[in-house]
């Protein structure tokens, strides 16, 4: 069943130089959970953030740390990421040769689990661990970058997840990140999500325009 729409600003647009201030300022904005893009420079063409930041982060903001794993191989940092505070450890398919493996490690760590599909994976690859799974997150622009555009096709794969989710009766976020904003977060929503990633479209207009933004995209 879909669940209420939840708002997780990616700090990927947030101002590096001030993070610790970008996160509590958002969390008090009203954000569901804080987004954190990790990117490795090999399985993505950008370089962003490791554990250590995570964890200096983390007595920012009690709200769940969604964190969005995009290097390779994943497996060796893991456990690394669940002890700097990760809550959600979201991982590629494309990323390890195991997925299974992957998943029940993150179980192991005692964190949520999801799996990411980016715009050429099909939504077919999450059936089989249906059930080891706590998130699936659609992407809707190619990983690496904030401020891309939406690529539509992200909503039909949307619909079928949201079938494929209610048919498993399971309670399985359905995120969607790249491109969020007041224009295309109804049209996420209404074609299934529950989980809106915004980087751009939270962080910006300042601190002061945070809670607008997020209201804004809540609104869908
Ligand atoms: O995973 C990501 C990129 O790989 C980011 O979460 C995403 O791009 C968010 O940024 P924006 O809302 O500006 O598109
Ligand atoms: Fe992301």
């Amino acid at each position: 069943m879909q669940q209420s729409v939840r708002i997780a600003p990616s700090i990927l647009s947030a101002d590096f130089a001030s993070l610790g201030e970008e996160v509590r300022a958002v969390d008090a904005a009203g954000a569901d959970y804080l987004h954190v893009d990790v990117m490795d420079g090999h399985f993505v063409p950008n370089i962003t953030i490791g554990p250590q930041v995570v964890a200096a982060l983390r007595p920012h903001s009690p709200k769940p740390f969604d964190v969005h794993l995009m290097i390779a191989p994943v497996d060796p940092y893991i456990e690394a990421f669940a002890k700097a505070g990760a809550d959600i450890v979201t991982v590629h398919p494309e990323a390890g040769y195991h997925l299974h493996r992957t998943l029940q490690l993150i179980k192991s760590c005692g964190k949520k689990a999801g799996v990411s599909l980016n715009p050429a994976t099909p939504v077919s690859v999450v059936e089989p661990v249906l059930g080891e799974l706590d998130l699936i997150l659609v992407m809707s622009v190619n990983p690496g970058f904030g401020g891309q555009k939406f690529i539509p096709e992200a909503l039909d794969k949307i619909r079928a997840l949201r079938k494929m989710i209610d048919a498993s009766g399971r309670t399985i976020d359905l995120e969607v990140d790249g491109g969020i904003n007041r224009e295309t977060a109804p049209q996420a929503v209404a074609a299934g999500a529950d989980v809106l990633v915004a980087g751009t479209a939270t962080f910006t207009g300042g601190p002061q325009a945070y809670p607008e933004n997020i209201r804004a995209l809540r609104g869908a």
